[in-house]
């Protein structure tokens, strides 16, 4: 199935949802003007990481990123993967992720499962606990956030359930931008799937994020990496080279789970 994918590597304005909502309507039309079957948006871009101020900006049920996601995914009919925002719900602050179809529903929600602790995110946020499954064009895609992707066994949890593209929204600092690559190469390789990465661009007041933002096939070949500025670009994959890898080499299949642990 071709899928064609747009990666919307914004900069993310500190503290400032009001200037960062704005951002989201225009990349979503030159998404879908792109012929973009989806479009990805990077990490907490709603307020970036702002977490000691969260009780005044993070998203109260996540009830306005909702809203507009709805609406634009319904208007422009496009895919709208919502990167993550900080949000309150329960009682707790979380960076969430929503996926809304293009028909506007909401297709899955996703909390991140591992809290980065060199950016306080241990300190100011409660941790997910749950799978995040959606289908795209009948093709099943996973996704996750940022420092998830270091936990090899997590990304293949949600691999095993068939799923052929893992999308990765991210605030990345520069300083470890060869971690980046090489991460998003190997959890490709080792899940046979496609992984979509959208990393933000710009600087808050800890750290300069290094964009980069690019997908990378089974074989884990970057087939599109951006550079550091705010841009968004346009690509078609084709998941049947999922088939292919996992046909010429049959990784899932030899898997020895009993004796992982
Ligand atoms: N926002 C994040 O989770 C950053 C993760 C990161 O920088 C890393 O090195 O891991």
């Amino acid at each position: 199935m071709k899928i064609t994918i747009s990666l919307a590597q914004l900069n993310v304005f500190f503290g400032d949802p009001d200037q960062n909502f704005a951002q989201i309507e225009p990349a979503v039309k030159q998404a879908a003007e792109a012929g973009a079957d989806i479009v990805v948006f990077p990490e907490m871009w709603n307020t970036g990481y702002d977490l000691t101020r969260l009780e005044k900006v993070a998203d109260k049920n996540g009830d306005r990123t909702q809203a507009l996601l709805a609406k634009l995914s319904r208007k422009y009919q496009i895919t709208v993967h919502g990167g993550s925002v900080s949000t309150a719900k329960n009682g707790a602050f979380y960076n969430t992720t929503y996926i809304f179809g293009s028909d506007g529903h909401l297709l899955t929600t996703y909390d991140k499962v591992h809290l980065f602790g060199l950016m306080n995110e241990d300190k100011y946020l409660a941790a997910g606990h749950q799978e995040d499954h959606f289908q795209l064009k009948g093709i099943d895609a996973t996704s996750v956030i940022c420092y998830d992707i270091r936990f090899p066994e997590w990304l293949r949890t949600l691999s095993l359930d068939n799923s052929r593209i893992i999308f990765v929204p991210a605030e990345w600092p520069t300083s470890r931008m060869n971690q980046w690559r090489r991460l998003l190469a190997a959890r490709a390789i080792e899940n046979q799937s496609f992984v979509v990465a959208v990393n933000r661009v710009g600087s808050d007041p800890d750290n300069p994020f290094g964009g980069h933002s690019g997908i990378y096939n089974p074989m884990g070949d970057e087939i599109v990496t951006l550079d550091d500025r705010p841009q968004l670009k346009t690509v078609t994959i084709d998941t049947n080279e999922t088939d292919d890898a996992r046909g010429f080499m049959p990784v899932f299949e030899d898997r020895r789970p009993e004796l992982y642990r």
